[in-house]
């Protein structure tokens, strides 16, 4: 058996041989490199460096124009069979995708530097943290990489102890949504992604390696990998309790990772502790209980949005080492979005402001490492995870959707997840405010059939495990004039407390067909101007709507027949009745 790295040697000089790159540079993730690649983007013109008296440290990268989000409709799972791909993704055969992928790549780094990125998602001592290298010609990828995950040294370090990696190859191309594709080959461990420089398409270790690789192992291996972030949420007696949340993307998990309780709360004692805000390795402890890792090491969030009033963790990391892709700039060179004070002076593109159009583009985003954040919780470095004790589903639902529910038991918490919708956002290349299934958020980042997936969900389920509850959520209801009814952001406390009330059995629940809601008075909405008909709504279980939303459930599922779990059925069946009985 030849080393894991004589192996990586061979592959990097396959690769640089076909795609004809003038040289290579092998990245060691430190702060010289990371400052002579940030000097020759400048000088290029991929990065501009923003005011560097208000945001030291800060450059800004406008991509093109044509670039600016995932690309579902181009990204493959390429399976050995197609069934096992999923009707949930776009299957190629992988011997064809393979020469597609080839074809395009070849030739294609001319004149340009391959750079060699391993990288290593998770703690870097943890057992539950994986390694990769990705091979790119894009400084910005490797910029972004480098506060995304452990990067450099100590990754080839583990790499070669290990024996194991990751392989992903990427180019930016020319930029031709004509010529670009994103493509997985799960059993291979193996990514290959053309013709983008943007988010999940390019930053290969986070939805291509740490969802959809990712996915696909961790069915074989027996643990989770979801598109969730992870906070800790300690209450006044010092205990602290761990939640791990899916919502779609661009559908609140960076905020809420970040929450800042409302003013009783913290007087009490209450503390919010971040873990991660977009992705959760979990596995079973032999205490029975789930512990969850972050594999990344820093935030790329949505911008616009983003300010004082809704998430002030974020604003205070942004002051200075971060990377901004697609903002506005003020007058004064700083960046600007909407929802942030004061005034832009040029757009994402850089032309004047238009009446009409937004100044940063509506996924405009910021990477930055986990570091500067002001809650990061002490406990990020810890090799065996944190455990989680609850489980929490939500999507943007205006109508129908309660503001909380708790799932009766794990199966039910499977199908609550299995059935999440929610509206499409500027995330993804496509129409916006869509109503779309999206189960457990990983709609675009499962790297397997649904059906398997909800099967793997349910496995967890059995003798000595100490499961966590789940729930589902929705800040997202809105009224007649489109206003949304619940405040949301660090009033989302108040849901996350009821949801540890329940988690240490402090309180009772009304039963629903759908589940169990709050007691009006246990949520508490101290100093929340909120009249009851409000409340009532955001707690209230619509019977018909829901006995339509159970059948249109019920088609959903058809749909991965045959391999939906019969259980998961049976627990649909089972509301239906208890709908119909009402
Ligand atoms: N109304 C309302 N909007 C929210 C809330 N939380 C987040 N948002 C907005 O939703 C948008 C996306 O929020 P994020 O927290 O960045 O979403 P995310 O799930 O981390 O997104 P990805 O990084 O794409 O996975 C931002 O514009 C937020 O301001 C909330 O509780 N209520
Ligand atoms: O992957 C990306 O480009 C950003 C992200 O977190 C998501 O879309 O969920
Ligand atoms: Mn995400």
């Amino acid at each position: 058996m030849p080393s894991a790295l004589a192996e990586l040697n061979q592959w990097v000089d396959d690769v640089a041989r076909h795609v004809r790159c003038d040289r290579v540079h092998w990245c060691d993730g430190s702060e010289d490199e990371a400052r002579l690649l940030e000097a020759r983007m400048l000088e290029s013109g991929e990065l501009l460096r923003l005011n560097p008296e208000s945001h030291p440290g800060c450059v800004l990268h406008r991509s093109d124009p044509d670039d600016v989000a995932r690309v579902e409709h181009l990204t493959f799972v390429c399976t050995r069979e197609e069934a096992d791909a999923g009707p949930n993704n776009h299957w190629m055969d992988p011997v064809a995708a393979h020469a597609k992928m080839d074809a395009l790549f070849a030739g294609a780094m001319q004149g340009r530097t391959l750079y060699v990125v391993p990288y290593c998602m998770g703690p870097i001592d943890s057992p539950l943290a994986r390694c990769g290298v990705e091979l790119t010609d894009s400084p910005y990828v490797v910029a972004n990489m480098r506060l995304m995950t452990r990067m450099g040294s100590a990754a080839l370090a583990r790499i070669e102890r290990e024996g194991r990696f990751v392989r992903g190859l990427h180019s930016t191309g020319e930029l031709d949504p004509e010529r670009r594709f994103i493509m997985h080959f799960p059993e291979e461990l193996t990514i290959k992604s053309y013709g983008s420089g943007y988010g999940g398409n390019a930053l290969l270790g986070k939805k291509c390696h740490a969802l959809r690789i990712a996915s696909h192992q961790a069915r074989q291996e027996g643990w989770l990998a979801e598109h969730m972030l992870i906070v800790g949420v300690e209450n006044p007696r010092g205990q602290t309790h761990y939640i791990a949340a899916a919502f779609p993307s661009a559908c609140g998990k960076t905020n809420l990772a970040m929450l800042i309780p409302p003013d009783g709360y913290a007087r009490d004692g209450w503390k919010v502790w971040t873990v991660g805000d977009d992705i959760c390795w979990m596995s079973p402890g032999e205490d029975g209980r789930l512990w969850a890792i972050n594999p990344e090491a820093g935030y790329f969030g949505v911008a616009p949005g983003t300010s004082g009033r809704t998430n002030p963790n974020a604003m205070a990391m942004l002051q200075r080492d971060a990377i901004f892709t697609n903002v506005a700039v003020d007058a004064d060179g700083r960046p600007w979005w909407e929802g942030l004070d004061g005034e832009p002076a040029l757009d994402w593109q850089g032309r004047p402001i238009a009446e009409g159009r937004p100044a940063a583009h509506p996924n405009a985003r910021f990477t930055v490492s986990a570091r500067q954040c002001p809650t990061l919780s002490p406990q990020v470095e810890e090799p065996r995870g944190v455990p989680i004790s609850a489980i929490v589903f939500g999507g943007r639902r205006p109508s129908l959707m309660p503001l909380v529910f708790e799932a009766r038991d794990w199966a039910h918490g499977v199908l609550v997840g299995a059935s999440m919708g929610s509206e499409t956002t500027a995330a993804a290349a496509g129409d916006v405010g869509v109503m779309r299934r999206d189960p457990m958020a990983m709609k675009p980042f499962c790297g397997y059939h649904f059906g398997d997936y909800w099967a793997h969900w349910l496995s967890f389920d059995r003798p000595g495990a100490k499961l966590p509850r789940i729930f589902h959520v929705n800040w997202f209801r809105r009224d007649a004039d489109g206003d949304f009814l619940w405040p949301g952001f660090g009033d989302n406390m108040r849901v996350l407390e009821w949801i540890l009330r329940r988690v240490d059995g402090e309180v009772g629940v009304v039963e629903t067909p759908i589940g169990g809601l709050p007691r009006v008075d246990d949520l508490d909405m101290h100093g929340l101007a909120m009249d009851a008909s409000t409340l009532e709504t955001l707690l209230a279980v619509d019977l018909d709507g829901w006995r339509r939303e159970i059948d249109d459930i019920g088609e959903y599922l058809d749909g991965f027949a045959p391999r939906v779990p019969p259980r998961l059925e049976a627990e649909r069946r089972r509301i239906r009745e208890a709908l119909d009985a009402a």
